[in-house]
């Protein structure tokens, strides 16, 4: 039997994948340990805008944000609004870091590591937004409750979300596609599926920043999908 509860939310965290890569460069080290401390999610407490920011602005919560570049994006665009990304991959941080340092972002808050930890800490209701933008696709079969598009993680997005809120998930993964609209099947009593054509979620749609991963995507030249869910 395996020693992970795999699916279960709770312990997705033992279940991605490095957290190292290349060494930092002295000028990421030291965003990382001055700047990450700084705007780190408190290790306790409840995660929603009035801990975090001081007012009870809309919050918006990113699992996994790779280099941080959609998150750093959305942040300016939007700048009376939170931002919370959760990233395990020491570089990725580093590298949201000198985005959030060079476009002097005051908005938006970091963890380093398990998103999933985080989000059980935000109160029901809290959220305006969650994207899960090209989540790892675990394409074997036998891992597929690795997966983070599972009935776990998505009740628990649900749940946190606000009536109205929006959820935002892409894959240029046609495995995970697949995966990924049968669980939001199992899921339409909470979710209403925004699509304003055939192929509407063939377009990436306005005020939805290109990720790295999906710019790498495409350069493979890969058809990207994306779809936007309204909490019901
Ligand atoms: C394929 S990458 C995509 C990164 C980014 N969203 C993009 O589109 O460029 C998936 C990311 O999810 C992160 N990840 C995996 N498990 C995670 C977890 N439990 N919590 C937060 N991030 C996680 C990985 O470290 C990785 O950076």
């Amino acid at each position: 039997m395996s020693a992970h509860k795999e699916g279960d939310p709770t312990t997705l965290s033992r279940l991605y994948g490095r957290s190292k890569g290349k060494a930092l460069r002295a000028g990421q080290q030291e965003l990382v340990d001055t700047l990450l401390p700084q705007i780190s999610v408190p290790d306790e407490g409840p995660v929603d805008s009035r801990t975090l920011f001081g007012d009870d602005r809309p919050l918006h919560f990113e699992i996994g944000f790779g280099g941080g570049e959609h998150m750093a994006t959305r942040a300016d665009m939007l700048p009376d609004h939170g931002f919370v990304g959760c990233e395990p991959f020491v570089n990725g941080v580093a590298q949201a870091l000198v985005h959030i340092r060079d476009d002097r972002l005051a908005n938006v808050r970091l963890h380093m590591g398990d998103a999933l930890q985080v989000l059980s800490r935000v109160p029901d209701q809290a959220l305006s937004f969650a994207y899960l933008l090209h989540p790892d696709p675990w394409p074997k079969a036998r891992h597929a409750k690795r997966r983070m598009m599972n009935d776990g993680p998505v009740e628990m997005i649900a749940s946190k979300l606000k009536p109205g809120g929006e959820f935002r998930f892409g894959t240029d993964h046609p495995i995970y596609l697949r995966h990924a609209l049968m669980v939001m099947q199992r899921h339409t009593d909470k979710f209403e599926w925004l699509c304003d054509g055939p192929k509407d979620f063939l377009t990436r749609p306005g005020g939805w920043p290109e990720t790295r991963y999906e710019a790498k995507a495409r350069r493979q030249g890969h058809e990207v999908w994306y779809f936007r869910y309204r909490r019901k």
